[in-house]
């Protein structure tokens, strides 16, 4: 089955799990959250490369792991949904909108955590949250209370007044998710957030972010292939630039045999799909 038929089927499989909104048929509360023809990526200018190759992705409602090995081009993807990096060619609209000309009032709706989180160390937590709020330009009434329910999401309310400076890594990566979240992002792209949270804190990263999940519009791009497998609805692949496969995670799974590489089932599909495509080999 290909990419688009697989995630017509996925959408229908998402209307069926939401939960009925009150004189509101499924079809209406069914999101096109984000989505790319053809999407072509150029990074390192003349002399470099196109890290997105041809790329077409569906993605509504939910959640969705992107995974795919070293230099497939998942942190160029994600910037580039996140309205940082520009398209080179291809189509590609957020929320229904064409990201091209205006993209102020498409970027209020995101949320984005970089892989490598830029901060000021000097700022406290609660301090930070609200000025990135505040450049997501929410209306500055509702600030406070926002930055409020973000750091409490992400277990941080005890530490708001601390500076960033003094926090541990898996905690700067804690106000990192707090950051794009406080604005409830209809679109939220997460590059690598659970590296450096300690496993109590990714059990609870997963319940959030399968909570954030029904509302939302949810990309996670992950080495951590256990973490696909807890939180997602479903998957995509991307090997060198393009999606090699969308499905659920159960789908990827029986992708596997046990001759592939990998300690869970999960694992051996993504190695039996990857080396297939790339045709294996060390590192
Ligand atoms: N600014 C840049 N200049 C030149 N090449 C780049 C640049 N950014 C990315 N690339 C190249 O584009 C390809 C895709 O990189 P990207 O960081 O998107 O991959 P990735 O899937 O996120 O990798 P990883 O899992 O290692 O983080 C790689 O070959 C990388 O070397």
């Amino acid at each position: 089955m290909c990419c688009r038929s697989r995630e017509i089927e996925n959408r229908g499989r998402l209307c069926a799990v939401l939960p009925k909104v009150k004189g509101k048929p499924h079809e209406e509360i069914t999101m096109n959250g984000i989505e790319a023809d053809g999407l072509v990526v150029r990074v390192g200018g003349r002399r470099g490369r196109n890290a997105v190759n041809g790329l077409d992705l569906r993605l509504g409602r939910g959640v969705h792991g992107l995974l795919g090995p070293n230099g497939a081009g998942k942190t160029t993807l994600i910037r580039t949904l996140a309205t940082v990096q520009a398209p080179t060619a291809g189509s590609l609209s957020l929320l229904g909108t064409p990201v091209s000309g205006r993209l102020r009032p498409v970027r209020r709706r995101l949320g984005y955590l970089p892989q490598h989180f830029g901060f000021y160390k000097r700022f406290k937590v609660r301090e930070f949250v609200e000025y990135l709020a505040w450049l997501k330009e929410m209306p500055p009434a509702s600030i406070p209370g926002a930055v409020h329910r973000a750091l409490e999401r992400v277990g941080l309310t005890d530490r708001a007044d601390d500076k960033l400076k003094t926090l541990s890594g898996g905690m700067v990566r804690r106000v990192g998710i707090a950051q794009a979240i406080v604005n409830e992002p209809e679109v939220l792209l997460l590059d690598e957030p659970t590296v450096g949270l300690d496993p109590a804190q990714r059990l609870r990263f997963r319940e959030l972010v399968v909570e954030l999940g029904q509302q939302a519009c949810v990309l996670i791009s992950t080495h951590l292939v256990e973490d696909v497998a807890a939180a997602c609805t479903d998957v995509v692949l991307v090997s060198e630039g393009s999606a090699v496969f969308q499905g659920t995670p159960a789908d990827l799974a029986t992708a596997g045999t046990d001759a592939h590489v990998g300690d869970s089932p999960i694992e051996r599909g993504y190695s039996a799909l990857i080396s297939a495509r790339t045709g294996g080999g060390a590192w």
